[in-house]
């Protein structure tokens, strides 16, 4: 694909070079499921997740710039990313993982019981899975190599690796577009129990924000109607999948060490179908 340069594929995306310095990111149709990538693709998952972080970055434009400069496929894309493309500017990136917490689970929830905190910030005794937090809060970590896990910073060491006041910057805008992201996506029946978003810098310093926005793989989708503080919560997008996976019909050992064997039609089509809910809850849109 003449014109542009592959830099880096994480899991379900990947980043190119373009000639004049911007950078496009491709979203794949690829689903990610304890901690696999797995071999069935998601049919337009890639077009619906970056059509999502799209009106996301519309609905958040009040709060802070983002990096998206064209959704037209430039010279040198294959017509197969049409939709699920972005045009974006190149930033100096922030090396912290942003993330806010809005609910208790996963990591967090690990580090809670075993120190009564996340990332450094003291929670009140008896929360359980799934717990919704007092208030959001600002659990930062490390941007880990692939294959590795992000580990979690506490403030301090983002004071000191940022500066005071650059620290004190990433902590508002991430716990903003939480707060602005749950809040719209509740009154949707949605909980985000938690996300990840990736800013950067423009020359001047001014921050921007990057990367996809508010997506099920960027953040902890819950149907809200189903929720439940003391037990794993229903993931929206993902539960046929782990379900299936971890059934006896799979044949599959989560404990082997093994890839998890391909998804049946059916559960993809179930799984395609959640990823399109998702969409047109949140954004009041038809996908096409
Ligand atoms: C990890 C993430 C990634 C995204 C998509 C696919 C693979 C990796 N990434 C984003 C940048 C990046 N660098 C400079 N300017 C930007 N606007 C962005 C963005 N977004 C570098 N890496």
């Amino acid at each position: 694909m003449d014109g542009l340069t592959h830099l880096h594929s994480g899991k379900v995306r990947d980043l190119y070079g373009l000639p004049g310095g911007d950078l496009l990111m491709v979203a794949r149709d690829t689903i990610s499921a304890y901690d696999y990538v797995l071999d069935s693709p998601i049919p337009d998952k890639g077009r619906i997740l970056t059509q999502l972080s799209l009106w996301w970055f519309e609905q958040l434009a009040d709060l802070l710039p983002n990096h998206v400069i064209s959704t037209d496929l430039p010279p040198g894309a294959p017509a197969g990313w049409a939709g699920r493309a972005i045009v974006v500017e190149r930033l100096d990136m922030v090396k912290v993982e942003c993330v806010a917490r809005g609910h208790l689970t996963g990591g967090g929830l690990k580090e809670y019981r075993e120190h009564g905190s996340v990332s450094g910030v003291g929670l009140p005794a008896g929360l359980q899975d799934g717990s919704a937090l007092p208030e959001p809060i600002f659990t930062p970590s490390t941007k880990a190599d692939v294959g590795e896990h992000d580990e979690p910073m506490t403030y301090a060491e983002v004071e000191v690796q940022e500066g005071p006041e650059q620290a004190a910057r990433l902590r508002d805008v991430t716990l903003a577009v939480y707060r602005r992201g749950a809040g719209l996506a509740r009154d949707r029946g949605i909980i985000v129990a938690d996300t990840k978003i990736e800013l950067g810098r423009r020359a001047g310093g001014e921050l921007v924000l990057a990367d996809e926005v508010l997506t099920p793989d960027s953040s902890r989708f819950w149907p809200a109607d189903q929720w439940e503080p003391g037990r794993v919560q229903t993931s929206y997008d993902k539960q046929f999948v782990r379900d299936w996976l971890t059934s006896p019909e799979s044949g599959w050992d989560r404990a082997s060490g093994e890839a998890p064997p391909p998804l049946p039609e059916e559960i993809v089509d179930r799984t395609r179908a959640k990823y399109v809910e998702a969409y047109e809850r949140l954004t009041g849109r038809t996908f096409t």
